[in-house]
Formats: C-alpha cells, structure tokens, sequence
C-alpha cells in the first residue's frame, strides 16, 4: 500500500503488473539521475517522490530554499510522449518547497521576476516571483487527466502550510520555514491575479512541497487522498473483506497520520468491513492515539529498548517480524 508518496508506484506496478518505465531527469539539486515512472495501459504513474524524493538525498546534503521540482515536469513530458490520456500524480516524499516551480518550468511556464528574468531554482526564488507566462505551457497537457493521488490535505500556506508542516523534515530552520512560507504566499498572490482563482487552502494544495498547488492552478489537477486510489486500483476492500485481521503502519505515526497517510486510509476500509488493525510504526509520535477513533485497534511501536534510530533502521526487518508475531499472539490467544 501507499499514499501518493514513496513507494506509490510499486504498489500499482505489483497491483497491475504494469510497465516499469525509467527517464533521465535532473534531481532536485540539479544533479543527472535515472528516475523511474510506470504505465499501466494509457494510464500514467507518476511519483514525486521518484525525481524529487527526499529519501535520495541524505540529511546533511537537503537544501530545502534550493531544491526543485523540475524533474517531475520532466517525467510528466515523458508520459505524454508516451501518449498516455491519464496521469496519476503521486504527492508526497519530497524534498522540495518549491511550489511545483520546477515542475511547472520544464513544463513550458515561464517564472519571471519584475524585471522579467527567469526565477533561480528553488523555493527561496518564489519571492521574487512577479510575472507568469503560460503561452508556452505544453499544449499536450490540455488533452491529459491529471489525478492527484495526495499523501496529505493540508493547504500551501500558513501554519498547516507545506513550508510549516514539512519544511524542517527537508532541512529547514526555523526562519528558513517563515521565507518559505512568505514564497509560497507570493506564488498563490500572483497566481491569483493571473487566473483570477486562489486556490492556495484547497486541501492537498500544501502536498509535496506546494507542487499540489501547481498541480490544481495550472494543470486542472484533480485530487483524491493518494490512498483511497492506491486502495481502489489494488483491490484492498476486496482482499480486506475476506481477512481476519489487518497489519499496517509507517515510520511514525503521528497527528500527520490522519491527514491522509496510507495507515489511515488503510484502517478505514478495515473498519467499514469490521475487521481489526494492527498498526506498527518505528515511533509513535504525538497525537497517534487519534487513530483508535479511526479504525485502528491497537497501535505498537517497533523499538524493543532504548535505541538509535540508525539501530532501529538497521533491525527494522527483524523489529517489524518479533513485534507482528508479539501482537498476533494477543489476537489468537
Ligand atoms: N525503523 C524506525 N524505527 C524508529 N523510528 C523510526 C523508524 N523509521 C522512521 N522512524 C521515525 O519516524 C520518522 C519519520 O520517518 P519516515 O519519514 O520514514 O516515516 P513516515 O512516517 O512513513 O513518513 P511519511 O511522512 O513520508 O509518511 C523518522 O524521522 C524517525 O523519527
Ligand atoms: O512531500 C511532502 O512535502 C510531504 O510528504 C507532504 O506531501
């Protein structure tokens, strides 16, 4: 399972049996790398997390003012070659705060400053941002369905703004958060008297880095929490509705958990067809004891003393397998 986020592609890819594509795309910090994008018939999936993911670039290295989302327009250009009339778009995982810029940049838009140059990449630039060409926006992208399968609702500004929220998991200080946050405010203000619209508290808008913003403003993205259509293409209601009991869970899980994580939606559908759900994440943070109103039954934290979080990452296969089978014993005894 998955929730738009990393990971989303190998679930529908095992789920289908699609195509497993792969596309030469710049990275976030402009690097050349191999991203990977899949086809499941005419229909597209695309991850975010796959050309912008904040999982290839190590702690110490994530420059969250400067990383950019231009590969994401880049494998989005790959499947319209492709010809594919449907594109599922994966937010989430990224180490991008750059409003989708990037992305919408290698799509044809033209960022441009007040004295009309090109915006640097990143999201620091987007508070210089003045002007919008989109005469040169592919014109493919008019005939395609875009369909956002977001990891999280959450708007693109403000306290529970993609720069708040997400912005120290990709390195951010504090007042790196608040600059962000200001570029982000300047992207939806000129955006909004571009197109008339302002959809900067649409839910989802706040997804991977603000890109959920690009995604609805410019490509008429549609959007579904990433999980209900992970769920609905892999047939999990089906599967659940014949199971004794349901094991789900992530790295941890947290108030964030129920704003659309794959444990959330997961222990829903469980829930709807009354079967229990056992959810085991590496730490339960503040706020995981929300879940128990929705779905989940009982939630564990992997960690069998105090240790590193390198040494719990290091053991997580063997920490995931003694605490399902510690769980399963209380559920058959
Ligand atoms: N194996 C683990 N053992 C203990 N703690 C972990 C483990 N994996 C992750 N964590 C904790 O959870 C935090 C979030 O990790 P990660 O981003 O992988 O998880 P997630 O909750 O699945 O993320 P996402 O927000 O993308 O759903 C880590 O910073 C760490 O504190
Ligand atoms: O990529 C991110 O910013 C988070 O996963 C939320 O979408």
């Amino acid at each position: 399972m998955a929730d738009g986020g990393e990971g989303t592609l190998d679930a529908l890819l095992s789920a289908t049996h699609g195509d497993r594509k792969s596309c030469r795309v710049l990275g976030a910090l402009g690097e050349v790398q191999e991203a990977a994008w899949g086809l499941l018939g005419n229909t597209a999936v695309i991850e975010v997390a796959a050309a912008a993911g904040l999982e290839l670039i190590p702690p110490s290295l994530r420059r969250p003012m400067k990383a950019c989302s231009f590969g994401v327009g880049q494998l989005i250009k790959a499947a319209l070659d492709a010809h594919a009339d449907r594109i599922i778009l994966g937010l989430g995982g990224s180490s991008t705060n750059d409003g989708g810029a990037g992305m919408l940049a290698a799509l044809g838009v033209r960022l441009l400053d007040a004295k009309g140059s090109q915006l640097s990449p990143g999201g620091a630039a987007l508070k210089t941002l003045a002007k919008l060409d989109t005469s040169g926006l592919d014109p493919r992208l008019a005939l395609v369905k875009i369909e956002v399968a977001s990891d999280v609702d959450n708007p693109l500004c403000g306290n529970s703004g993609a720069s708040h929220v997400f912005g120290p998991q990709k390195g951010a200080t504090l007042d790196q958060v608040k600059e962000l946050d200001l570029s982000l405010e300047n992207l939806a203000n000129i955006c909004a008297s571009h197109f008339g619209t302002d959809q900067r508290d649409c839910a989802g808008a706040g997804a991977a880095g603000g890109l959920g913003f690009a995604a609805m403003t410019f490509l008429r993205a549609s959007f579904r929490p990433g999980v209900e259509i992970v769920a609905e293409i892999c047939g999990l209601e089906a599967e659940i509705g014949d199971t004794d009991l349901v094991f789900t869970g992530e790295g941890r899980m947290d108030a964030q958990t129920l704003r659309g994580k794959t444990p959330a939606g997961v222990a829903r559908i469980a829930q709807r067809a009354g079967v229990p759900v056992i959810a085991l994440a590496g730490a339960l943070g503040e706020g995981y004891d929300a879940l128990y109103a929705c779905g989940v039954s009982a939630a564990f934290s992997l960690v069998s003393g105090p240790m590193t979080l390198d040494a719990a990452c290091e053991h997580a296969e063997a920490l995931l397998t003694d605490r399902a089978r510690d769980a399963t014993r209380l559920w058959i005894t």
